[in-house]
């Protein structure tokens, strides 16, 4: 029996893997239920997870800062669909 695990994700797959859901609408997606409450409290948990990043860094493990990290990357992404901001857009930029 072969067993394939599936590809790592990536920043560019995630972002792909959200818009999916966020065109599709996908019922029970927390992302969905993330851009229907808006930019104001996508704002919010930015924040809120940038926060958590520094605080991770400064008093906790490097692998709680990395996770704390990857948090925030999915929230910022969130809130490049709720802005219907592409890679590209963001990308031109750096
Ligand atoms: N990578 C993430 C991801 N990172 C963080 N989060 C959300 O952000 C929250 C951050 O943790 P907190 O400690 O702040 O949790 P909390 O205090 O309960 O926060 P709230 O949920 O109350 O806002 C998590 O509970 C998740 O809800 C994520 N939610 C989803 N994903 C991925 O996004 C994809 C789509 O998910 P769905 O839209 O749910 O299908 C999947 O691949 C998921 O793995």
């Amino acid at each position: 029996m072969t067993s394939t695990t599936p590809d790592p994700k990536t920043f560019e797959s995630l972002f792909a893997e959200l818009k999916a859901k966020a065109d599709a609408r996908e019922p029970g997606s927390s992302t969905v239920a993330r851009l229907e409450g808006g930019v104001h409290a996508i704002g919010k948990k930015v924040v809120e997870e940038a926060a958590e990043v520094w605080m991770a860094a400064e008093h906790e493990s490097r692998v709680d800062a990395a996770m704390e990290i990857s948090q925030l990357l999915y929230h910022l992404q969130v809130m490049m669909i709720a802005l219907d901001l592409s890679l590209e857009d963001v990308y031109a930029h750096l």
